[in-house]
């Protein structure tokens, strides 16, 4: 296979997500880290919503960062104009391309919509940029209007298409039929933009990929509009485990560049949150803590060094013998199986009362010992 290439959006349809607002701090700390862990392309911002979107563009494209950089527009050339005025060289224009997208913005006039395509396309090309076209749900089009729509750009010299489940109704079965369909047809790349509005974003964007698609849309920690977008995390991480698919980015900063956008979004994450949650690699079970004492393998997919997390064992109220044992050992405190069932049993007890599991010092209380 072909390498996949990672165009990551969380300063455009991340920052879509409702409520987030990043300065220009923050998108310049989160260009600078995507690109130093290697992401290859990036899309920072739609130029077209005014001046101070636009300095944020311009001063990202100043960095001088290895990734390539694209800029978000509609079909129009005033908003290409505003893009090229911030010095990008690659742009990006989408239209919509289902019946009830083209009904509500265009009145169903689809002939003005692919003029729009065909005009602005023309004018970016003439410019010498690098152009991407997006099909705006494309996953609830008509498919032979999708196919036309997307060979007709192609024809008229648009570089790569993007496949947009916009409402993320797809699942990985029809992404991956419908994604086929048009890598077969077309001699210009895909791109996999999914939306996680049923929790299948990753999963799709890997059916995508693995129907031929080369290159696809993440954000860091899934932010972006509604449910969010494919995560970098999951992608990245999925891709490598899962389909052998090793992109080269740096995965041990994947923890650090998830907090340093969950704090610019303003929004703390689940714990439980794929790959970079706090509890990614948090054992408390008896049955799994025994298990990955003896061989971490056991309940882990894979090394938590590897994304920059730790491992963390912590005694709580589904914990058993072998965890508390340990943890007591690592304090010199040797218990017998009697005194070790009669600890745990308050352990569980003060567990459930607090609503969480024990601190070292609430144990070691427990045992009676002062610190
Ligand atoms: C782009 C933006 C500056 C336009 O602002 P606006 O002039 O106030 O217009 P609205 O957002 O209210 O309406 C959208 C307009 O774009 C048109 N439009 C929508 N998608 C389009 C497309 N792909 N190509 C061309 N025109 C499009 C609509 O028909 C409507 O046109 P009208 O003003 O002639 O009726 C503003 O929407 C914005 O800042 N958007 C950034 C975030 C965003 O919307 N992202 C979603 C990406 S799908
Ligand atoms: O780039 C495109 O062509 C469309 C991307 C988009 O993010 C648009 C949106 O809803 O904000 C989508 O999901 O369709």
């Amino acid at each position: 296979m072909n390498q996949v290439v990672i165009n990551d959006t969380t300063l455009r349809d991340g920052e879509q997500a409702a409520g987030v607002a990043f300065n220009l701090e923050e998108k310049i700390a989160i260009a600078k880290f995507l690109d130093a862990i290697g992401v290859p392309e990036i899309e920072i911002g739609i130029a077209a919503m005014g001046a101070a979107e636009q300095q944020a563009i311009a001063t990202i494209v100043d960095l001088n960062l290895q990734a390539h950089l694209l800029g978000w527009n509609r079909a129009v050339i005033s908003d290409i104009q505003a893009s090229i005025a911030c010095g990008l060289k690659r742009v990006h224009i989408s239209i919509p391309v289902s019946a009830i997208q083209i009904g509500a913005k265009f009145q169903g006039n689809w002939q003005l919509v692919l003029q729009k395509l065909q005009d602005s396309l023309n004018f970016a090309l003439d410019q010498g940029l690098f152009v991407s076209v997006g099909g705006e749900d494309s996953s609830r089009a008509d498919e032979q209007f999708l196919l036309d729509t997307v060979l007709a750009a192609q024809e008229w010299g648009a570089s790569r298409f993007r496949f947009c489940d916009t409402v993320g109704i797809l699942d990985p079965f029809t992404t991956h039929d419908k994604v086929k369909k048009l890598v077969t047809s077309l001699s210009i790349p895909v791109e996999m933009h999914t939306h996680n509005d049923f929790g299948l974003a990753t999963a799709n964007a890997l059916a995508g990929i693995k129907a031929g698609a080369l290159s696809v849309n993440t954000t860091v920690n899934g932010l972006g509009e509604r449910a969010g977008n494919a995560a970098l995390e999951e992608v990245v991480m999925a891709l490598k485990h899962l389909s052998k698919i090793d992109l080269g980015i740096d995965t041990r900063r994947l923890l650090e560049i998830s907090q340093l956008v969950a704090t610019a979004s303003g929004y703390n994450l689940p714990p439980w949150k794929a790959i970079v949650g706090e509890n990614t690699f948090a054992h408390e079970s008896g049955i799994h803590a025994h298990g990955v004492m003896q061989n971490p393998h056991t309940y882990e997919p894979f090394a938590p060094e590897e994304i920059g997390q730790e491992r963390r064992l912590v005694v709580g109220k589904h914990s058993g013998r072998h965890l508390l044992s340990n943890v007591l050992q690592q304090h010199g405190i040797i218990l017998n199986s009697e005194e070790t069932q009669s600890v745990l049993n308050a352990v569980r007890q003060e567990s459930t009362q607090k609503k969480r599991s024990l601190t070292t010092q609430e144990l070691l209380s427990l045992v009676g010992v002062k610190q």
